[in-house]
């Protein structure tokens, strides 16, 4: 975006890649040498599991002019989203697959994040994390630590805000019914994604998630990374982390260079979004 104009959508269909990482699921638009194609009203469409294609976010690559390339996201209800660590980690794979290089430089709203290859796992470094409540953002000044809502969550910001509920029995949590009052508590102004967690040892979680903008998804990388922040904040948990999602297992490590992240990619399939789905679209 930053105040391009979109092109508009090609006569014959829009080309479009499905990935999932751990079962957080992507379409992919390839941009590159041309105006980008996304708005808002085209996410939605296509965002749409029953109309459209269905994903959990859409990743439009643009050409990068300082960087290898440049990353857009949208959710699938046509907000965007600043960060999204696994469409990161897949294109990136993706990129690594095609320029058979094993390091990437990746701009996104949060800035310049870089993924490498460590044998055959993709690793993306989504940046320090942000603890000042007001850049989260919170609606006002309270202990990042321990927000004042039930629960005692902790809030962290990845490029986008997270609140983690630390709880004693995963299975037991309503995770859509909290997820989406929380979503929406007048505390984030932005609204905020949701993650519950149950912290199994020092060295290991289980975390379930519940999406600003999508709802409940199998896996969320951001959303792995504040958890990753907030157990070792709380004490709770080692730097380094293995964390199970809904959909497979993630590996988390922050640093000082900030929060790094693996886990699986999947390539689905190819094809093309019929004019007939995007035409009538703004
Ligand atoms: N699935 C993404 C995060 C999407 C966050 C989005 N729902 C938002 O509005 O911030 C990830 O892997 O990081």
């Amino acid at each position: 975006m930053r105040g391009m104009q979109t092109r508009p959508i090609p006569s014959d269909g829009l080309p479009f890649r499905k990935m999932h990482g751990a079962g957080n699921d992507f379409v992919i638009l390839d941009s590159r040498g041309m105006a980008p194609v996304c708005t808002a009203a085209l996410a939605k469409a296509v965002g749409d599991r029953h109309r459209g294609v269905g994903f959990d976010q859409l990743a439009e690559i643009r050409d990068g002019v300082d960087t290898d390339i440049e990353l857009d996201f949208w959710n699938s209800d046509g907000s965007r989203a600043g960060a999204c660590g696994n469409a990161t980690r897949c294109v990136a794979a993706l990129w690594m697959g095609e320029t058979g290089r094993d390091r990437v430089t990746i701009r996104t709203a949060r800035g310049v994040l870089r993924a490498e290859m460590r044998g055959q796992a993709v690793w993306v470094n989504l940046g320090a994390p942000v603890l000042d409540w007001a850049q989260i953002p919170l609606s006002h000044a309270v202990d990042q630590q321990h927000l004042p809502l039930e629960g005692d969550p902790v809030a962290v910001g990845m490029g986008n805000p997270h609140a983690v509920f630390f709880v004693d029995d995963i299975a037991a949590v309503d995770v859509a019914a909290r997820g989406a009052a929380v979503e929406h508590d007048p505390l984030f102004p932005q609204a905020t994604n949701v993650e519950f967690v149950q912290v199994r040892s020092r060295g290991e979680v289980r975390m379930r998630v519940w999406e600003r903008g999508t709802g409940i998804t199998l896996a969320c990388g951001s959303g792995a990374c504040a958890v990753a922040v907030a157990g070792a904040q709380r004490g709770l948990t080692d730097r380094h982390i293995r964390m199970e999602v809904d959909g497979g297992w993630l590996e988390l490590d922050w640093t000082d260079e900030g929060v790094w992240m693996t886990g699986p990619v999947a390539h689905v399939f190819e094809a093309v979004l019929s004019p007939k789905l995007l035409g009538g679209l703004e």
